[in-house]
């Protein structure tokens, strides 16, 4: 409000942009707030000279201030998007042109901090595209000739399945028409921003809702490079996860529910044992995931199979597994598929298998072994397991136990016979 105010006080128009005007009216917190002004890039430098300029030729000025970095841009119309992203132009123009070149009327806001509407008794907002109508009949809506909206940058066609999914609104029927004849064109962005909009919408309690939306509109094939799947009976998994969960459990979350298996741990265990290499791969290409997640997806894939072994595993097998660095979110996508039948055994085990920890430093060393004079070489580290093995079961367990137990080995290991 105060670099509001610094502007106004210079002469200028200031308002509030987008969508910290959408989630205010909505009552969410903003996550940040876009000032959009009539003055010129050079006045707004003037106004706030530790300014940084982010877009200087699309008028675009940081300000801090306060603690905050807020974006103030001139009003702009843009022309000819040939890289269907950033347009060929920037005309600076007046707030009416700005808002028309927005993406879904919801977004195409304007509020007034410093004027109270004496209807509302709120801030004065500014609609020049119907987004107040909308938004109180949860729609979103392209502005204007949706075809366009999406044509000058086809990433606008993930945000609409992000903000349709996450403010629980309705996609209008000609913006969703719009979408699905232009989703094969998807494929024409980067894949780090398209993987960066799915990792969001992931992320969101409704990414279920994301999800069939992504599939009724035929954008899942061209996001992740696969064949395009009619949306899925059951979305459980990915309605099941706790309160922010990491994204290797929301990708593999989704995963699963493409695979059209019934949602139990002995039919999906199979699959991730086959796929969970290939799925890892291709998804990190498609969504340009970095080099930790996707190892950590391949991971936690891979830890499902040997889960739904539990019952046959030996006490140190169960440790080992639970000492795995991507056991949390195995256990994670596990108690999402909401198979109590398969799950609950491992969570009754859970208290006694990790009061003493699942990865105790080893009372048997290698140095231990070499003293008792085995001699260097790769018998050394077998050894080694399969004491750590008897320590996890509680076979060794102190000092003495750990020298009993090498003296019996280690002669036994040199023994010819
Ligand atoms: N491809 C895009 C990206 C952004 N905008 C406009 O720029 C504003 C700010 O964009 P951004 O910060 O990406 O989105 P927000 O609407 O603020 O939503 P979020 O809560 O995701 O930040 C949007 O409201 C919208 O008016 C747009 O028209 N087209």
């Amino acid at each position: 409000m105060r670099i509001i105010q610094i502007l106004r006080d210079a002469g200028h128009t200031a308002y509030f942009a987008g969508g910290c005007v959408r989630d205010q009216l909505l009552g969410i917190q903003p996550l940040d707030y876009d000032i959009a002004t009539d003055a010129q890039p050079k006045t707004v430098q003037k106004l706030f000279p530790r300014c940084q300029m982010v877009g200087a030729a699309f008028g675009v000025a940081l300000v801090r201030l306060g603690g905050h970095a807020i974006e103030v841009a001139t009003f702009r119309r843009e022309e000819g998007y040939s890289d269907r992203r950033r347009p060929d132009r920037v005309v600076f123009t007046n707030a009416r042109e700005d808002a028309q070149r927005r993406d879904f009327t919801v977004n195409g806001l304007f509020a007034d901090p410093l004027t109270i509407d004496p209807e509302t008794n709120h801030d004065r907002v500014i609609d020049y595209v119907g987004g107040i109508d909308d938004l109180n009949n949860q729609c979103l809506r392209a502005i204007g000739e949706p075809d366009e909206r999406f044509g000058e940058d086809y990433l606008r066609m993930l945000r609409a399945v992000r903000f349709t999914a996450r403010l629980d609104f309705h996609l209008e029927p000609r913006t969703a028409a719009s979408v699905r004849s232009l989703a094969k064109y998807l494929g024409q962005i980067s894949r780090e921003r398209i993987g960066s909009e799915v990792l969001a919408m992931l992320a969101h309690p409704r990414r279920a809702h994301a999800v069939t939306l992504l599939e009724e509109l035929r954008l899942d094939g061209p996001v992740l490079n696969e064949d395009h799947l009619e949306p899925a009976q059951t979305t459980a998994p990915l309605n099941n996860l706790p309160h922010n969960p990491q994204p290797p459990v929301t990708l593999a979350a989704w995963w699963l529910t493409r695979q059209r298996i019934p949602m139990q741990l002995d039919a999906i265990a199979p699959l991730c044992e086959r796929h969970a290499d290939d799925v890892a791969d291709r998804w990190r290409k498609a969504l340009c995931l970095s080099n930790t997640l996707e190892t950590t997806l391949r991971a936690t894939l891979k830890l499902v199979p040997r889960a739904a072994q539990w019952g046959n595993l030996r006490i140190a097998q169960r440790k080992r597994l639970l000492a795995e660095k991507a056991w949390p979110h195995t256990w994670t996508l596990l108690n999402a598929i909401d198979d109590t039948a398969a799950t609950q055994p491992i969570a009754d085990d859970l208290p006694t298998l990790t009061a003493q920890g699942v990865a105790p430093e080893p009372l048997v060393r290698g140095e231990d072994i070499l003293e008792a004079g085995m001699r260097p070489g790769p018998e050394v580290g077998k050894l080694l397991e399969i004491a750590y093995d008897e320590q996890l079961e509680g076979r060794i367990h102190d000092h003495a136990t750990a020298q009993a137990w090498i003296q019996a080995h280690v002669s036994t290991a040199q023994d010819p016979a």
